[in-house]
């Protein structure tokens, strides 16, 4: 049996990147909360003893800014300038404007568009991928690489490991089978774990220093991690990220209904292994074009499937935003998407995880 190594990293909610991510997402949360027709696009860099949002939001919301920073630093663990920042201490920089009128203009008409002619946010590409080797229809390399650094997290904030510190990161490597276009896990090769901890840890329980950080050791910026935050490198990019868009930005809505399509198509017996692209101009309504790719999977043809998506998937972004319920922010709903990936997640606010019955006619045996 020929096989190969596949390998998906993750980071924790400590990482400096994650944390940016995170601070994006409960800013568009706490606009959506208050006017669910907010414009967000919050963008956040980080570094030591420093955090600054910018970026262009129009809401009527009332908003602290600088209070969301805190409470964001504070609740993922960074407490002091020991652990990389201080949540109470850190310079916090706010440089928000309005979202450019032009921009407005072509996709929302300054809000007077009806939903279904509400157009792209920007042009761009998105894939959804789905892959029969594990439950939830994800990658086990890229599942896996998340949930270690989930429980790195958890055992870190439970205080079952006390030297723990919030930046990590892991990898999995995983052997996989090719059984004729779907990938089949033999066994998990190698997990590398790097993680932040305190100076009481012994040189026998870790194998290399990492106590500096956070945004002391490494800078941090919203969207540096499109990977994590989708396939683990399986399927493709069209290099969108997600976290601080509100669903008018396609690189958001677009990747979470290419994923429900993806998925869909696994769920419902199709195929074993799915990718659906599809692609949008700023401005229009209707996408320029959408794409399926079973990998020589399906049980019917690639084009069949497709023109089931197509009737099955409205991809324009006003009623992806009313089907997949994208303008419901608040209680934590988009921060939680902004760590331990936004695919594969077992909650009822990640709506595009949602299986469409899809009718189809399996061919006879
Ligand atoms: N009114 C406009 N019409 C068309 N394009 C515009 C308009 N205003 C700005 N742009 C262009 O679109 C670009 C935004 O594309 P980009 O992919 O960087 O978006 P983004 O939302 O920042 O995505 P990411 O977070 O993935 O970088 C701007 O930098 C500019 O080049
Ligand atoms: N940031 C822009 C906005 O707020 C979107 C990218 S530029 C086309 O609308």
């Amino acid at each position: 049996m020929e096989t190969f190594l596949f390998t998906s990293e993750s980071v924790n909610e400590g990482h400096p990147d994650k944390l940016c991510d995170q601070i994006s997402d409960a800013v568009l949360d706490a606009c959506l909360e208050q006017d669910p027709d907010s414009k967000v696009a919050c963008e956040t860099c980080t570094k030591t003893n420093m955090v600054m949002v910018f970026g262009e939001i129009t809401t009527k919301a009332t908003v602290d800014y600088e209070k969301i920073v805190r409470d964001t630093c504070r609740s993922i663990g960074f407490i002091s300038d020991d652990v990389g920042l201080d949540a109470d201490k850190c310079k916090v920089l706010v440089n928000i404007e309005q979202q450019s009128p032009d921009i407005a203009q072509g996709v929302h008409g300054h809000f007077t568009k009806r939903p279904e002619d509400i157009g792209a946010g920007d042009q761009g590409h998105m894939f959804g991928y789905a892959t029969d080797e594990t439950p939830e229809l994800m990658p086990l390399s890229h599942v896996l690489a998340t949930k270690i650094g989930a429980k790195l997290t958890e055992v870190r904030k439970n205080g079952t490991c006390r030297w723990l510190r919030p930046d990590g990161k892991t990898q999995v490597t995983v052997e996989y089978y090719n059984d004729n276009g779907a990938m089949v896990p033999v066994r998990v090769h190698t997990v590398l774990i790097s993680t932040q901890h305190d100076e009481t840890v012994t040189n026998d329980e870790i194998a290399r220093r990492f106590v500096i950080g956070g945004p002391h050791g490494d800078a941090g910026l919203t969207g540096r991690k499109i990977i994590i935050d989708t396939y683990g490198g399986w399927g493709a990019h069209g290099g969108g990220a997600f976290s601080g868009k509100d669903p008018t930005k396609v690189d958001r809505s677009g990747a979470y209904i290419v994923r429900q399509a993806a998925k869909s198509v696994v769920a419902n017996g199709m195929a074993r292994r799915a990718l659906v692209h599809v692609s949008y101009a700023i401005g229009v309504p209707e996408p320029l074009s959408v794409f399926v790719d079973t990998y020589g999977t399906g049980l019917i043809p690639d084009k069949e499937i497709l023109k089931i998506v197509k009737e099955s998937f409205d991809f324009r972004p006003g009623m992806m935003t009313i089907n997949l319920d994208l303008k419901r922010g608040g209680n934590g709903r988009f921060l939680k998407t902004a760590a331990y990936g936004h695919f594969g997640r077992d909650d009822p606010d990640f709506t595009w995880e949602v299986v469409k019955p899809l009718k189809w006619d399996k061919p006879q045996a």
